[in-house]
């Protein structure tokens, strides 16, 4: 049945699966038939930085996929070895002053969307997930990620302060203990520490089986009233949400007051340069 304005049908291991409406270009949102499961990919080259054109696709399609009645949502990336860099540096490096208050609400509005979202949600984690990548990951009910790669929150490291609200969806996962030496290390974990600590809950060889995975977790709600599900999430969830619902104003303030320090300024700009240095070596 169609459920959307459908662009392409393209085959997947589950069913038909259909392409939604997206007509944004840096996130698509793909409908599976059979399973009533939504994928959500990331796609932004080189590596899915969140910019604010990536922020608004998201919000974009986070809202198609809880508009369209899909039985749950998998979020994951095009990139074959990166989920998503986390933010993108150059939107906090010397910014412009009104374009970076549209950034930042845009992923206050990412966060409050994915973290409280009505449907049962899971991360694909096919790639490596620093800071803002693990934020959206743990933002998500279930984590399945591939071998090899890093996720954590770094910020310490960049000499930044995850905000409060990063740090809520963290302490979602994680006990408090792990949680705080984490962030204050700026832990990056490989995918076995990830799982051993609790930040993932499964291991899977490809980025196909992380799909199944996912959907998997998902099919565990099929039997599962819908409405007491997601009234349980959001009750369960509900006071860090209405405390950034609260508080966006402030936060912004703060975030942009701490952003334009000039010691911060110096700081990001020689972890750019590091990174570029690296990409050329
Ligand atoms: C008191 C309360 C105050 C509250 C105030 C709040 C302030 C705090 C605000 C925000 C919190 C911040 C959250 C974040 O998400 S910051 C971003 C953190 N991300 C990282 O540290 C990741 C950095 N990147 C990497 O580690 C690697 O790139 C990689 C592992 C993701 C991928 O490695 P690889 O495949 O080897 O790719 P390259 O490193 O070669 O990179 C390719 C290309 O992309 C550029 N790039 C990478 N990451 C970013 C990024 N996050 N932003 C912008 N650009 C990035 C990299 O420079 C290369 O560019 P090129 O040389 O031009 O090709």
């Amino acid at each position: 049945m169609m459920r959307s304005k459908v662009l392409s049908l393209v085959p997947r291991a589950t069913g038909v699966c259909r392409h939604m409406s997206t007509a944004t270009k840096l996130t698509t949102v793909a409908v599976d038939d059979k399973t009533g499961i939504a994928t959500l990919t990331m796609n932004r080259p080189p590596v899915n930085g969140l910019n604010l054109d990536l922020l608004r696709d998201l919000n974009q399609s986070i809202g198609e996929v809880e508009g369209n009645k899909s039985r749950g949502l998998i979020l994951t990336s095009s990139n074959p070895t990166i989920f998503s860099a986390g933010l993108d540096i150059l939107e906090m490096y010397k910014p412009d002053k009104d374009r970076i208050r549209e950034f930042w609400t845009a992923l206050q509005d990412v966060w409050l969307a994915l973290y409280g979202s009505s449907v049962p949600t899971a991360a694909a984690i096919n790639g490596h997930s620093p800071a803002g990548g693990c934020l959206l990951a743990t933002s998500c009910e279930y984590r399945v990620m591939l071998p090899k790669f890093t996720i954590g929150l770094n910020e310490t490291k960049l000499g930044i302060v995850a905000p409060k609200w990063f740090m809520s969806s963290f302490l979602s996962v994680l006990p408090r203990r792990e949680a705080e030496r984490a962030l204050n290390q700026g832990r990056m974990f490989t995918t076995e520490e990830a799982l051993s600590i609790g930040l993932i809950d499964e291991v899977a060889i490809s980025k196909e089986q992380a799909l199944d995975k996912c959907a998997q977790f998902i099919g565990t709600f099929a039997k599962v009233n819908p409405l007491a599900r997601s009234l349980t999430k959001q009750q369960l969830r509900a006071v860090e949400l209405q405390q950034l619902e609260n508080e966006r104003a402030q936060d912004l303030e703060r975030f942009l007051f701490f952003v334009n320090q000039p010691s911060v300024q110096k700081g990001l700009g020689i972890y750019l340069e590091s990174l570029k240095k690296k990409a050329k070596n």
